[in-house]
């Protein structure tokens, strides 16, 4: 069973992701990014998605043409984890930050 991050931990991880905002009701961070169009949206979202599989760590999200709303959280623990933190550095890894 995976637990939540404590504060100092959350911090600490907020820290070293300035692109994501904490979302404080549901202890999960989120992204929205915008592309040139659909084509490259799905085809970040084809990107994340295997590394999701592969993590089995997955996102809650969201697309309408040209943009992503991303939202992570651990189900199975209730609030943001380690996964989330390390899914979301995957995902500024493939945006390029
Ligand atoms: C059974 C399976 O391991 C779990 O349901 C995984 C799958 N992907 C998941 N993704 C997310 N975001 N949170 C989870 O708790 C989670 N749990």
């Amino acid at each position: 069973m995976i637990e939540p991050l404590n504060e100092t931990e959350r911090a600490d991880a907020l820290d070293g992701l300035p692109e994501w905002d904490f979302n404080d009701a549901r202890d999960a961070i989120t992204r929205q990014l915008v592309f040139a169009d659909f084509v490259e949206a799905f085809g970040f979202m084809t990107q994340v998605a295997l590394i999701a599989e592969r993590m089995n760590h997955h996102p809650e999200w969201s697309n309408v043409y040209n943009r992503v709303d991303m939202t992570l959280t651990t189900h199975d623990a209730g609030g943001l984890s380690s996964r989330d933190i390390e899914l979301a550095e995957a995902i500024d890894a493939i945006v390029g930050d």
